[in-house]
């Protein structure tokens, strides 16, 4: 009687299964020849473009940060202004949006929402809701609050502080340069801006150029523990101890905010007029007030925050510490790494800090803390650092498509449709297109943003910080903190990339020495040693192996 009923059990669970399989193969079956209607690379019937992508991981190295693949796909294959890359079920099917229309119908006219991918993967950063990832009045609620402390005027109040912050990074250069030791010139770079955000959003030094700071070492170490997006090892996507390790760096980054917040509010409730500011935290701390003293009488009786209020502060500040970071600190390290090639551009460069500045490069801190608006003469260097942008974009727009969002393709009139789709807005197609750019597309010219023939470039192209209501809202912040490094560190120092010496660092303790993978076979995109990788946002290969030599 038990033996029948077990033939039973197991004769009901084999017919679950054989029905699940028979409907996910149907899916995917289905799914196959919808997306084989879009148009794209070759699509394989049963693999989509998963061969495709095999092909590219034997020709180009395997870390290559995934923005640049739709750019080679769109070289290789002369693809039009919209293309799908489908490696389900491995990965998303992907619609690339590889035209500055279309990028601003995705961005600013339709403004898709934000890939649920991409919360997905800022889920452990900062939490389900933070400013990049929040929609509709959530969102534009906590863009109003922080808008004013990115505003130029407010920004231009915090240059000698950002000079202050840069010149220990000058200090730090000096000693790699007296050791004369080869370096990765993406870890001082990251303390300085680290180091500058965290007085932008919260008023405070984390003096991590010079210290150890305990917020600073468990955010780096849990962007190291974010899942790759690059690997297919099931060991490493389902790594069962990343979400443990993630609440333990949680756990430690809110305490750290959440005392620095309640020391904010205690000092705000006993003596407003004196502490507050337009930096993140006062701003944050001005809506509290405004929303919650209603019948509660004086501020005192505020000292407890309420506790959602409190969550979405605290995942806003670990966002904007972030975002603040990362991206700024690569285009600092990339802007001299291209300078360092390109000694007539560095002399152009040098040459307009001479004219501005004054001829002694040890002046210009002082010069520019008793002018600070002399950076808006900065010409050249502003087009140096754009043309680092184009060349090294650090991020892009990940969308999220529906069925009543449609694109037009400009190229047949036919109306795509982005139902279960992720939009891609990839910028590093546009700013990658020979097309667009010409044939010295991957060359490193800033005249080419300096002379007439930009105007024949469509103004939606350059988008490294997006268009449209979610653009950047730290990006006069990062032009700002960029120019003032060139300023303070490009006449005092010659930097010579060290790619070469990399054994030289295997044991520096970095991040970067931490991690083999990938490290064997082909090493360049277009050429470039210094390419990009995905390490959280864009990071140079290796963390720029560096070398610098003192000029004055
Ligand atoms: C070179 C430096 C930077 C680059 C290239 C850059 C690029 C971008 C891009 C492309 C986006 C759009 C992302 C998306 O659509 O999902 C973005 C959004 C954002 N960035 Fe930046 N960023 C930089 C620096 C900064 C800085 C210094 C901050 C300061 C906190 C910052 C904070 C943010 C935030 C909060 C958003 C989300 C805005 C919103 O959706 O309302 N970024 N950035």
């Amino acid at each position: 009687m038990d033996n029948l009923r077990g033939h039973h059990v197991v004769a009901a669970i084999a017919t679950i299964l054989v029905a699940y399989l028979t409907r996910a193969i149907a899916c995917f079956f289905r799914h196959r020849k919808l997306m084989s209607k879009y148009p794209g690379p070759p699509y394989h019937k049963l693999w989509g473009h998963i061969l495709l992508l095999g092909e590219y991981r034997k020709t180009k190295p395997i870390r290559m940060h995934p923005h640049y693949l739709p750019a080679l796909l769109a070289e290789d294959y002369n693809l039009g202004p919209v293309f799908l890359f489908d490696t389900y079920p491995a990965g998303p099917a992907i619609l690339i949006v590889n035209d500055p229309g279309l990028a601003h119908e995705v961005s600013t006219v339709q403004n898709y929402p934000k890939s649920q991918l991409l919360g997905e993967a800022l889920e452990p950063v900062a939490g389900p809701q933070n400013l990049v990832v929040m929609e509709g009045a959530l969102w534009k609620k906590w863009r109003a609050i922080f808008n004013p402390a990115f505003s130029m005027t407010q920004l231009m109040t915090l240059v000698p502080l950002v000079v202050d912050s840069t010149m220990v990074f000058v200090d730090g250069l000096d000693k790699f340069a007296s050791k004369n030791d080869p370096f990765r010139l993406e870890e001082p770079a990251t303390h300085l801006t680290i180091d500058i955000i965290g007085k932008v959003i919260l008023n405070h030094d984390f003096k991590s150029q010079t210290t150890q700071n305990e917020y600073v070492d468990a955010m780096r170490a849990q962007l190291t523990w974010l899942r790759d997006r690059t690997s297919f090892n099931p060991l490493h996507i389902y790594n069962p101890i990343r979400p443990i390790i993630n609440l333990y760096y949680t756990w430690r980054m809110r305490r750290y905010l959440g005392k620095l917040l309640d020391a904010r509010l205690t000092a705000r409730a006993g003596n407003a007029s004196n502490t507050r500011q337009r930096v993140g935290i006062d701003l944050a701390l001005d809506t509290y007030f405004a929303e919650y003293s209603r019948g509660k009488g004086d501020d005192m009786n505020l000292l407890k925050m309420d506790p959602e209020f409190r969550q979405y502060v605290i995942d806003n500040f670990r966002m904007l510490l972030v975002a603040g970071h990362d991206t700024t600190s690569s285009t600092v390290a990339y802007a001299l790494y291209r300078l360092s090639r390109h000694p007539d551009i560095l002399a152009k460069l040098r040459a307009e800090h001479d004219k501005i500045f004054g001829s002694d490069p040890l002046a210009a801190a002082d010069v520019l803390k008793s002018n600070v608006h002399l950076l808006n003469k900065l010409t050249y260097t502003t087009a140096a650092i754009q043309e680092t942008l184009r060349l090294y974009t650090p991020a892009t727009s990940i969308r999220q498509g529906g069925p009543h969002l449609f694109i037009k393709d400009p190229s047949t009139g036919d109306m795509v449709s982005t139902d279960g789709l992720t939009i891609w807005i990839e910028s590093v197609c546009l700013h990658r297109s020979r097309k667009i750019w010409g044939r010295d597309v991957h060359d490193f010219r800033p005249e080419r943003f300096l002379s007439p023939e930009i105007s024949n470039i469509d103004p939606r192209t350059f988008r490294p910080f997006e268009k449209g209501p979610r653009n950047c809202i730290g990006q006069e912040l990062a032009m700002l903190e960029i120019k003032i490094a060139l300023v303070l560190v490009a006449r005092l120092f010659d930097f010579k990339a060290a790619y070469d010496e990399l054994h030289l660092l295997g044991g520096d303790g970095t991040l970067w020495a931490k991690n083999d993978r990938g490290k064997q076979g082909v090493q360049d995109v277009w050429g470039d040693e210094a390419y990009q990788v995905l390490y959280a946002t864009a990071k140079p290969r290796d963390g720029m192996p560096m070398r610098v030599k003192r000029r004055v």
